[in-house]
């Protein structure tokens, strides 16, 4: 296996579909394949918050998405979990800034895909000079996903980075939805990651579908 090419990363990140059980009623399996039937590019399985599986269970389930994506083709990323994400050959980890050292991930995970949150032009440098094939920066909006989140920035964050000289692929995370996507891809992100656009609509397919082209109007118009 080789890493990622940034271009490829880019085109990766267009609609970044994050999810674990506590995020919606119906099972998961059935959510995650009604959005990679609308087009997610990208996966990411977080098992976090009330009633969220552990253990075996957790894993089995990683599994079961897993599979799922490789149907698709869409790579699979683990929130967090190194251990897992190796033991069950999963295609990358996203670490935020209270997790396991990038660095040391890196070295871990080989040339799997590896995914850093940021925060801000400081934690953006650190997070390119230890190996990450892109960025998470938010919240951007105000977002009821994450219970300990920052403060949202804003789509500004998103410009100064780029001001900045931060090159790498940047995905945009929290509060996106397909009416404010095409401002966050216009202020400098390669694309958008959602839980709730998509795990809490009725039609996760439809929800898909529609930030995939808010995502890809914008990208033509740059
Ligand atoms: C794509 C993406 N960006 C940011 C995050 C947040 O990561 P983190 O700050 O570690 O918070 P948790 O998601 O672990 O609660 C993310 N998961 N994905
Ligand atoms: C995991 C995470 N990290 C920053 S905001 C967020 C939650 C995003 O969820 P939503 O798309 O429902 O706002
Ligand atoms: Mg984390």
């Amino acid at each position: 296996m080789t890493r990622i090419t940034s271009e490829e990363m880019k085109e990766r990140l267009a609609v970044y579909f994050i999810m674990g059980t506590p995020n919606s009623e119906k099972p998961a399996e059935q959510v995650l394949e009604e959005a990679l039937d609308g087009g997610v590019t990208l996966f990411q399985f977080r098992e976090k918050g009330p009633g969220a599986f552990k253990g075996e269970d957790k894993a089995a389930l990683a599994q079961r998405l897993q599979r799922l994506c490789r149907t698709y083709g869409v790579p699979f990323i683990v929130n967090d979990d190194v251990e897992l994400a190796m033991a069950i050959d999963a295609d990358g980890v996203h670490v935020g800034q209270d997790d396991e050292d990038a660095r040391r991930v890196r070295e871990k995970i080989g040339d799997k895909i590896l995914g850093v949150s940021a925060h801000n032009v400081e934690e953006a440098m650190a997070a390119m000079a230890a190996g990450a094939d892109y960025i998470g920066v938010g919240p951007i909006y105000p977002t009821r996903s994450k219970d300990d989140a920052n403060e949202a920035q804003g789509p500004d964050i998103l410009r100064r980075l780029r001001e900045a000289g931060i090159t790498i692929p940047i995905v945009a995370i929290g509060g996106i939805t397909a009416d404010n996507a095409r401002e966050v891809m216009e202020a400098g992100a390669d694309g958008v990651s959602v839980i709730s656009a998509i795990a809490s609509s009725p039609s996760p397919k439809a929800a898909a579908s529609r930030l995939l082209e808010a995502v890809r109007a914008a990208r033509v118009k740059r």
